[in-house]
């Protein structure tokens, strides 16, 4: 028997509204299979939480999560809340602590209707985006002088250390080397002359202990426009914290939208929980009215299956979303539907009832 331990934080906005669905999806997997089991423990933390308690997360928050094997996210971040504070507080402040340095975001076309793109299929848009998500751009280093003076300067510094460059390019070459697949780095170091040129020096460097991945390297400029133009050319691709960010919000565009998009903070040592969330923030302009795609959420809870070594459950759920997917009707507006979240989550637990 496999238990779980879960903490759940739903967050602000449709975070509740999509994790509800998505528990509602590991519950009904857990009463198919009596080797697993899950536990949910929830906390309350976000921007709600802010302006009741005036903190995002209580100050024991980490080393009470530190305990659970994974933590399940809906999404940070409300008006009323400044965006950087709820983010800073709460998701960086979990993906630093605990070291969570590789984020999947896997870009896969599940129904050739989701596509903007004319005339792609599902073997055309099939990549998985490994974004660093420990530093470079995000590392949260800089400074703000001379405030609100004429001399006003502020400073964002990216940090790109050796071993944070290093660690996430071999997470990437090892994923292209298992999977037999190519891999792409998406820089920019024609502009960015310290931290891109070092970061595909290190790309070289670490590949040529990996002569049988077959690599390309792009300037994240043109990279963006093969995303659109010629979206065949990515198998593996890994990626700063920032480009990774922007890039996978347009891979899900490619793909069906924000609904559908979905991300795992990973720490491959285990030493700390792992996350799981959809890529999409709080969505506060359809917040509340059921109108959200679970979806995203379901396929992040996939990649937990997967990350806990229940890759078949993992497969099994994808292959009910492509399922679900040939019925428009029966989907979130988003996608062209008329449904509910909560009517999304009920019919996707059944067909994985009569699975
Ligand atoms: N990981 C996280 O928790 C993230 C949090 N945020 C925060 O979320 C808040 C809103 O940010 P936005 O820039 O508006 O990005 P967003 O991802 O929340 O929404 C962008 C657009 O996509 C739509 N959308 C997103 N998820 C959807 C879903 N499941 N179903 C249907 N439509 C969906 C929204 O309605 C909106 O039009 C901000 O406070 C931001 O800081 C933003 C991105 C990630
Ligand atoms: C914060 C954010 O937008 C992301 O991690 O995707
Ligand atoms: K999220
Ligand atoms: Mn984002």
């Amino acid at each position: 028997m496999k238990e779980i331990n879960i903490a759940v934080i739903p967050g602000d906005g449709i975070g509740p509204e999509v994790i509800g669905e998505g528990i509602k999806i590991l519950k009904a997997i857990e009463e198919k299979d009596p080797e697993i089991s899950f536990s949910f423990t929830e906390f309350p933390w976000g921007c709600e939480y802010y302006l009741q308690q005036g903190k995002m997360m209580d100050a024991d928050g980490i080393d009470r999560l530190a305990k659970f094997d994974a933590i399940y996210l809906g999404a940070v971040g409300y008006p009323g809340v400044p965006d950087h504070i709820s983010l800073w507080d709460l998701l960086l402040k979990i993906r630093k602590s605990f070291d969570q340095y590789v984020n999947l975001r896997p870009i896969t076309l599940l129904h050739p209707e989701l596509t903007p793109l004319k005339g792609k299929s599902g073997s055309d848009i099939d990549f998985l985006v490994i974004r660093e998500n420990s530093e470079g751009e995000y590392a949260g280093a800089g400074d703000w002088l001379y405030k609100g003076k004429p001399e006003e300067v502020v400073l964002q510094t990216g940090v790109f250390s050796r071993k944070g460059t290093e660690r996430i390019i071999r997470y990437a070459y090892e994923e292209a080397r298992k999977s037999n697949r190519t891999l792409t780095s998406i820089s920019k170091g024609n502009a960015l002359q310290y931290s891109m040129v070092f970061w595909d020096e290190v790309f070289e460097e670490v590949g040529r202990e990996y002569p049988d991945v077959e690599t390309y390297s792009y300037l994240v400029d043109a990279a963006s426009l093969y995303f659109v133009t010629d979206p065949e050319r990515f198998e593996v691709v890994v990626t700063s914290n920032l480009f990774g960010d922007i890039l996978t919000d347009l891979g899900a565009a490619l793909t069906g939208g924000l609904g559908l998009a979905a991300g795992a903070n990973i720490n491959p040592e285990r030493k700390y929980p792992s996350m799981f969330e959809p890529i999409h923030g709080s969505a506060p302009d359809i917040a509340g009215k059921g109108l959200a795609n679970p979806l995203a959420s379901i396929w992040s809870a996939s990649q937990m299956l997967d990350f806990f070594g229940e890759e078949e459950w993992g497969r099994t759920v994808l292959d009910i979303m492509r399922d679900l997917l040939k019925e428009p009707e029966l989907l979130t507006p988003d996608l062209g539907g008329k449904a509910t979240t909560q009517e999304v989550g009920d019919r996707f637990a059944d067909m994985l009832k009569r699975k």
